[in-house]
């Protein structure tokens, strides 16, 4: 059977006309040369399937959507730190090219724009590093987001060379103010590099995955930069990948994303999906017209827009009761379910400290909770500290099948339960067996798992 999605990718791409008044980047001549009725589409979910369509398998050098993967591969290798000595994190309002630095600190603005993806192409490599070593190190890099080996256009880094006057100016700006230590020709000239670097639609939906999974590529495994580093390459590409279009993108699509002037547009949705689209003819910003056409319309048409608000789940706190357990013992049960975060949290910690649980046995029941992030299990021991304390005996049902934190927190490695004596069910029936079986063989009825 065919995928409805497929078709409703295929819709888009016959739905989103070119626009007449968009035109191939021609700065950079071998880009003129490219195809203007190219058209692709493609997304990549976090657990690695792939929809796609159009010319999906169509090549085109990556340009300036090979910002934010090196600037997270600075970070990784520098730490945040070093690295925000040398970048700021604020939007330029500002083309793409601008020589511009922030005032005072004397940085780039940000990562996005060329002064700042000069800088960052620098601190992926040592001083002294030679052209070879950095066009290694950024094919490396690119090649583990993207999952498979890449290659640079020579042309297309030959033309971009041929006349990469204002680049140039930007790096001996750079380095006139000590931002860049290295000499300004090799750098501009490894970044030009960086930006031949050839693609398919369908290789940038996946790089694009996976920083919308939090460093982990959704094909290889492989975690590629860290969870940190993903939200932070994310948080800025929101705010400042669009350069001086990033309010509009901001409040139309809300996704954060990066464009280049080959023609490809990247989208990020955190937790959810990596989005990519491929059209040549640019808009005034130098974005990709129809792709910023098709992101709009995804955005509205699949409710991808990160400030809309989801639909109110059902209540995290299914029953909140007393039950007999077995006879004549009872216990308070709050029966929990779903994915729990913050708010999910609050409403449990605030019904055990409003309606305070008479009997001496209470259980938290979370066989049907899918997820509960740090936060809400730190909330949980919490309440459970508090609960033991006064003298409860405390159980958990189902904690073991609740996938902790994406599956990145246990039991054992969470340390602010110490010292509290938690028993440990699989669900009801089972605290009821076990407190059974305990009270027969003459002990204690109180929970004997200790974290
Ligand atoms: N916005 C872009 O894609 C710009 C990249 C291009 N290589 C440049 O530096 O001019």
């Amino acid at each position: 059977m065919k995928s409805p999605i497929l078709d409703y990718l295929n819709e888009l791409l016959d739905t989103c006309a070119p626009d007449a008044s968009a035109k191939n980047a021609d700065y950079i001549p071998e880009l003129a040369r490219v195809s203007p009725d190219t058209f692709a589409i493609a997304f990549a979910t976090i657990d690695g399937k792939i929809y796609a369509a159009g010319d999906d398998r169509f090549e085109f050098t990556i340009q300036s959507i090979s910002k934010p993967f090196i600037y997270a591969m600075a970070i990784e290798q520098r730490g945040l730190d070093e690295v925000m000595e040398r970048i700021g994190v604020e939007p330029s309002g500002e083309a793409f090219n601008e020589l511009s630095l922030e005032a005072g600190s004397k940085r780039p603005l940000n990562p996005m724009i060329n002064a700042g993806a000069i800088t960052a192409h620098s601190l992926i490599c040592e001083p002294d590093d030679s052209k070879e070593t950095r066009v290694a190190r950024v094919l490396e890099g690119l090649s583990a987001f993207a999952g498979h080996d890449l290659r640079i256009d020579t042309e297309v880094a030959e033309s971009e060379w041929s006349a990469a006057h204002r680049n140039m100016a930007i790096g001996h700006m750079l380095r006139s103010y000590d931002i860049l230590p290295e000499d300004p020709d090799v750098i501009v000239r490894g970044y030009v590099e960086q930006c031949a670097v050839v693609v398919t639609t369908r290789d940038l939906a996946i790089m694009a995955t996976t920083l919308a999974g939090g460093g982990l590529h959704p094909v290889t495994g492989e975690q590629v930069v860290s969870q940190r580093t993903a939200r932070h390459v994310l948080s800025v590409m929101l705010s400042c990948g669009m350069y001086d279009a990033a309010g509009d993108w901001l409040t139309a699509v809300g996704i954060p994303a990066k464009s280049g002037v080959g023609g490809g547009i990247i989208g990020a949705l955190p937790g959810q999906v990596g989005l990519a689209t491929f059209s040549p003819p640019l808009d005034p910003h130098g974005t990709s017209a129809r792709g910023v056409d098709v992101f709009e319309r995804l955005s509205e048409d699949m409710a991808m827009h990160l400030m809309d608000v989801p639909p109110p789940a059902r209540s995290v706190v299914r029953r909140s009761e007393v039950v007999e357990l077995l006879d004549g013992v009872e216990a308070h049960v709050y029966d929990l379910q779903g994915d729990i975060r913050f708010a999910g949290a609050e409403r449990v910690v605030r019904l055990v400290v409003d309606e305070p649980p008479k009997p001496q046995i209470v259980v938290f029941d979370l066989v049907d909770v899918h997820a509960l992030d740090e936060p809400a299990i730190r909330m949980l021991w919490e309440s459970v500290r508090r609960l033991d304390s006064e003298g409860h005996d405390v159980w958990f049902a189902g904690f073991d099948d609740a996938e902790l934190t994406r599956g990145r927190l246990d039991t054992e490695g969470y340390d602010v339960g110490r010292g509290v004596h938690v028993g440990m069910a699989e669900d009801l029936d089972d605290v009821a067996a076990q407190i059974r079986q305990s009270t027969a063989g003459g002990e204690v009825s109180r929970g004997t798992h200790h974290p």
